[in-house]
């Protein structure tokens, strides 16, 4: 059994695997509307892919894990990214593995939002689904909608377990 403990998510340990959305002075921000709103620019990319894709904007409302909590199978999108960002400062864990078409064991990782942060997921990156923390957690998320298969579902190499 392979046990993971979530590392606090920063946008370096998380570069391999996509973007972290967050308020910060590291992301490209300036003024608008007046100077009422500063805009934090850019921060994730959007991959949209294939035939009739387009984005859409939806709201899951996740039910809470109690952790550790033992991983069976990671998921991806081979035609689009998908972003989750909260709406009520909840937490998440995020657990990914490098795209391509094997998931090596050594190569799983997992990390622990601040609740004031998202993830975007590049397109073909294997994930958990979303695993909520503390509470039910309602998120925004931007993925892909459109023609062909968007989501392959792979069976971790070993069992694993994930803590907070
Ligand atoms: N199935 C679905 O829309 N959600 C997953 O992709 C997920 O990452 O939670
Ligand atoms: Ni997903």
């Amino acid at each position: 059994m392979l046990t993971l403990t979530a590392a606090p998510l920063t946008r370096e340990a998380f570069a391999p695997f996509g973007d972290v959305i967050q308020v910060d002075d590291r992301v490209e921000s300036f003024p608008i509307n007046g100077g009422n709103t500063q805009r934090y620019h850019d921060q994730a990319q959007v991959q949209i892919l294939g035939d009739n894709a387009r984005p859409i904007i939806s709201i899951f409302r996740s039910q809470p894990y109690r952790f550790p909590i033992s991983l069976e199978l990671l998921e991806r999108h081979p035609q689009g990214s998908q972003a989750f960002m909260p709406i009520n400062g909840d937490r998440f864990v995020v657990v990914v593995a490098p795209a391509g078409e094997c998931i090596r064991a050594e190569d799983v990782r997992a990390f622990v939002t601040n609740g004031q942060q998202g993830v975007n997921f590049h397109a073909g990156v294997w994930h958990h689904p979303m695993l909520a923390l503390d509470r039910v957690g309602d998120f925004l998320v931007v993925d892909r909608a459109g023609d062909g298969n968007n989501c392959d579902e792979r069976d971790l190499p070993c069992p694993m377990t994930v803590s907070d």
